[in-house]
């Protein structure tokens, strides 16, 4: 619940430590969170060896945090659907697979942009 609290830093620094908690229970719980880890990390070292400019590592970064990001939003949703209606519910598999949808664009996009920064390196290295 919202109250109209006075600004303290401690209090400001409590939230981060909110938001990391949040991380955790994501890092612990989720599978799907620790695949996109994995594959953050596996594209990270690609990236490395294929030595990306500035503006592809830029690219990659955005498409990166698009997915987590998306990710993360998809499970706080999930997680809240199952807390308030935990039996089989018309409106709830709508909701579920709405935010799922988000988190299958942001895939799509991230995907697509890999596909644009590393294909034409794959293709040099076959031809
Ligand atoms: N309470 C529910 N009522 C109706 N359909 C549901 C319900 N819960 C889940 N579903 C359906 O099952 C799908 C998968 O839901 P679930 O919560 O298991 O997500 P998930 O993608 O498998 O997540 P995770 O693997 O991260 O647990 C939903 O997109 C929805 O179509």
């Amino acid at each position: 619940m919202k109250n109209h609290k006075k600004f303290s830093f401690p209090g400001r620094i409590q939230s981060f430590v909110y938001a990391f908690r949040g991380l955790k229970i994501l890092a612990k719980e989720e599978h799907n969170f620790r695949i996109h880890l994995l594959a953050t990390i596996l594209v990270i070292v690609s990236g490395l060896f294929a030595q990306l400019s500035c503006f592809e590592w830029l690219a990659l970064i955005f498409a990166i945090a698009f997915v987590i990001i998306t990710e993360i939003l998809n499970t706080a949703v999930e997680n809240l659907a199952d807390f308030v209606s935990p039996g089989q519910n018309e409106k709830i598999r709508k909701v579920k697979d709405i935010a799922a949808a988000a988190v299958l664009v942001a895939a799509i996009v991230a995907v697509t942009t890999g596909g644009f920064i590393f294909l034409p390196r794959f293709s040099l290295l076959f031809s």
